[in-house]
């Protein structure tokens, strides 16, 4: 195994073999090669982005999803842009590096006779913070991506949850893969960065992981994720072990392999799975980026997990900041965030 993770270019084989590690010493192995990876490309440093969900009202139905459109039991909402504002005012001033604008497929901002809604409010975000903005608003047209990097975008995150297009099917149903691949195709061509994803612990095997982060590897993204599956009683039941460290093996392993093939790409460590209690895990596997940090009191929710950890404020700067001091990490300085976005941008034009 040694060798295989000495490999600049890691083969399938190789990549498998990381990706089935059982024992606890093999994986703390592929660990301690990811965190290596990771300190090569960025020190100590992380980033951190704060989460905003604008709309949960969807017109999709995947099966994974608490927010798909058949869920009739759910209870829905749309923020008005002052909360929207007021919100992202509370993370910009707690010190996150990035805002995270996520939506259901919403027709009311996703249409084209509603889609200003949405650049109106990338626009006053932006001007009102000053931050790097992400907008994970799911397929659009190609036109719709130019508008939201002219309205001041710049990221574009949109996940295929897997490259097995037939787990695809079972999971974004009725809807088509290579028009969601396109789209993030399309947005790194119009000059937004851009961010796939997986899903573990839905029926993907380790052969399938390695096949996703050999695609991921070839296609020109800047950030790539995976998060394992949060079932609920609207969605199917997990695949995944019975314990907690089995359900998140493919997850961790997989952070862990995309560092290694993918150094100095970000990658990851969401606190929409297990809440403040999982960041560790996903750090020491070789994550760089902390995502979905909620402001309390906002009224507004998580994906994965809608409620956790968001009003007794263990998702918020202060309490990570605590818990990276503890992993020997911090914070990146908010310059050196932009500098690695423009890095990465000036990069992508060459
Ligand atoms: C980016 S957000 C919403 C943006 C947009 N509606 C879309 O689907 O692209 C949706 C992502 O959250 C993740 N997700 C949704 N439900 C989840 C669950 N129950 N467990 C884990 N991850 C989940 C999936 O990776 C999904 O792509
Ligand atoms: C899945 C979400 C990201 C959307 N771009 C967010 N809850 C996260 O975990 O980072
Ligand atoms: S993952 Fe996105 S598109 Fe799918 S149901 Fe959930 S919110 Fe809608």
């Amino acid at each position: 195994m040694k060798a295989a993770i000495c490999q600049p270019q890691m083969g399938k084989e190789a990549l498998l073999g990381l990706l089935s590690a059982k024992s606890e010493g093999e994986r703390a192995f592929v660990f301690d090669a990811a965190r290596e990876a990771r300190h090569r490309a960025f020190g100590n440093k992380v980033f951190l982005y704060g989460f905003l969900y604008l709309s949960t009202h969807c017109r999709n139905d995947c099966a994974f999803c608490q927010y798909r459109r058949s869920n009739s039991s759910l209870e829905r909402y749309r923020k008005p842009l002052g909360e929207m504002l007021e919100a992202a005012g509370r993370l910009a001033a707690d010190g996150v590096h990035l805002l995270d604008l996520t939506l259901g497929e919403d027709p009311y901002y996703v249409e084209p006779a509603g889609f200003h809604r949405l650049l109106e409010l990338v626009s006053a975000l932006k001007e009102t913070t000053g931050l790097p903005i992400m907008v994970s608003p799911g397929v659009l047209s190609a036109e719709q991506l130019v508008r939201l990097r002219e309205a001041g975008a710049d990221w574009y995150a949109c996940y295929q949850e897997t490259h097995n297009r037939d787990l695809f099917t079972r999971l974004r149903l009725e809807q088509d893969y290579d028009r969601r691949k396109r789209t993030r195709l399309e947005a790194a061509g119009c000059g937004l960065l851009a961010e796939d994803g997986l899903l573990t612990g839905v029926g993907e095997s380790a052969e399938d992981l390695a096949d996703s982060i050999l695609d991921m590897a070839r296609e020109p993204l800047d950030q790539v994720r995976a998060m394992s599956y949060v079932p609920h009683e609207s969605t199917f039941p997990s695949t995944a072990g019975d314990t907690l460290e089995e359900r998140r093996a493919h997850e961790l392993l997989a952070i862990a392999a995309m560092r290694l093939v993918m150094e100095d790409r970000l990658i990851p460590a969401s606190l929409d799975v297990d809440g403040l209690e999982g960041l560790a895990m996903r750090l020491k596997a070789g994550a760089n980026v902390v995502t979905s940090i909620v402001p309390s009191g906002c009224g507004l929710a998580g994906v994965a997990s809608k409620d956790l950890d968001i009003e007794n404020q263990r998702r918020s700067v202060a309490a990570v900041v605590r818990q990276l001091g503890v992993l020997g990490l911090e914070p990146a300085l908010p310059g050196e965030y932009r500098a690695w976005v423009e890095q990465r941008r000036r990069g992508e034009e060459r």
